[in-house]
């Protein structure tokens, strides 16, 4: 097998598509330009639909409002949040591309500590091109890195890795806390670079944060829904807790890996913690319950795909976290719908999940 630390990282212009949520101008792109400039991007534009959202010259793009969300899905748009960054999913739907990446309109280019801007893209792109190590913990962090391998005891019958399906990058200067954290350290700023990629182990959930963040699209795309949030909603800010949560059960059912770490951004600014606690509260007690039925979620061997273990899931979510409250029964609904919807606008996609299996 060629050695993935070895070869170039590829650009991969024609098969990855930037998808970024706003209710702003994307001014914040003027700086990302050097790295972003060939590739294709995806915006959705959140809020108001008649608010004209100005994008710098020289940008490839489409870009989708509310109108064109509810125009294109129809009845089933009722699954995309609105008021929330939650829409950004609605982009990860209609590209047509392999791999995704999502970045917020706050989130700018960081520095390395040699002083180095640094290609969060290309970074994540390395990360999903090299395999992943859910099944045996490697001590040496990534070992398909440059100067790293696997260490001594690990088994050779695992050394080729499983598939990558999701990068989750971190960000310098404001990190993503909840809101009472964020108010007790209003003034925490993250300035620790740590040089690490990792997988999290099978049987491991993690707070996916969907601010600088990768996936392979044809691996894991279905089960990639942010939950129901924003306008008429009882909690926010859960969207892509709630997408980890499902997609790390999903990988880890079919044999897929999830990384952490590398690269950062510059996170700019923090959201107000106290509109912040009032889309979490109910969140953040909830989750007491939330976490131990995905930790103890099992899907059947008969789902074999991507959609089939969403739809699962979704079953599940209904019939245990029904009981919580009402809005689980809706998010229940709302997955299915989010499927349905996805295997319409991907229907050549749909047909070949049948085929494509677990990873090995
Ligand atoms: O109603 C809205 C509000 C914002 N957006 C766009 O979404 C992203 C994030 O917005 P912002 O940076 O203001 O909020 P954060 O609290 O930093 O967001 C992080 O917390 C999580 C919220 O779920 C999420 O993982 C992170 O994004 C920006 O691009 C806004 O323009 C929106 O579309 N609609
Ligand atoms: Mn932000």
């Amino acid at each position: 097998m060629a050695d993935p630390a070895a070869t170039p990282i590829p650009f991969l212009t024609d098969q990855l598509d930037i998808v970024i949520p706003t209710i702003r101008n994307l001014d914040f792109l003027e700086m990302w330009r050097p790295f972003f400039q060939h590739y294709h991007l995806i915006i959705v534009q959140d809020g108001d639909p008649s608010k004209v959202i100005k994008v710098p010259e020289g940008f490839d793009y489409e870009l989708y409002n509310r109108n064109d969300i509810n125009r294109i899905l129809g009845p089933k748009a009722s699954c995309i949040s609105f008021k929330d960054s939650a829409c950004r999913c609605f982009g990860y739907m209609v590209s047509k591309k392999k791999y995704i990446y999502t970045i917020d309109d706050d989130c700018f280019v960081a520095k390395d500590p040699s002083g180095k801007d640094i290609n969060a893209l290309q970074q994540h792109i390395k990360n999903l091109l090299c395999p992943s190590t859910p099944f045996f913990f490697n001590t040496l962090y990534d070992p398909y890195r440059d100067g790293a391998d696997f260490v001594r005891g690990y088994p050779f019958s695992l050394r080729e890795g499983a598939p990558t399906a999701v990068s989750h990058g971190l960000w310098l200067n404001i990190p993503d806390y909840d809101a009472p954290t964020q108010l007790v350290k209003p003034r925490e700023r993250n300035t620790r670079y740590v040089d690490a990629v990792l997988t999290i182990p099978k049987g491991t959930l993690f707070p996916m944060c969907g601010m600088n963040l990768a996936f392979d699209r044809e691996l894991i795309g279905p089960a990639m829904y942010f939950g129901l949030m924003g306008d008429g909603q009882p909690i926010g800010r859960y969207d892509d807790m709630w997408a980890g949560w499902c997609i790390k059960v999903i990988c880890d059912h079919l044999g897929y890996g999830v990384k952490t770490g590398l690269p950062y951004i510059w996170h700019s600014k923090a959201s107000n913690p106290f509109v912040n606690l009032k889309k979490e509260y109910k969140g953040i007690y909830w989750q007491e319950e939330l976490i131990p039925f995905f930790q103890a979620a099992v899907l059947p061997k008969e789902c074999t795909t991507v959609q089939k273990c969403y739809i699962e899931l979704s079953k599940q979510v209904k019939a245990k976290l029904g009981s919580i409250d009402d809005y689980f029964l809706k998010l229940a609904d709302a997955m299915v719908t989010w499927v349905e919807a996805w295997d319409e606008l991907n229907p050549s996609a749909a047909d070949s999940a049948e085929a494509k299996g677990p990873g090995k």
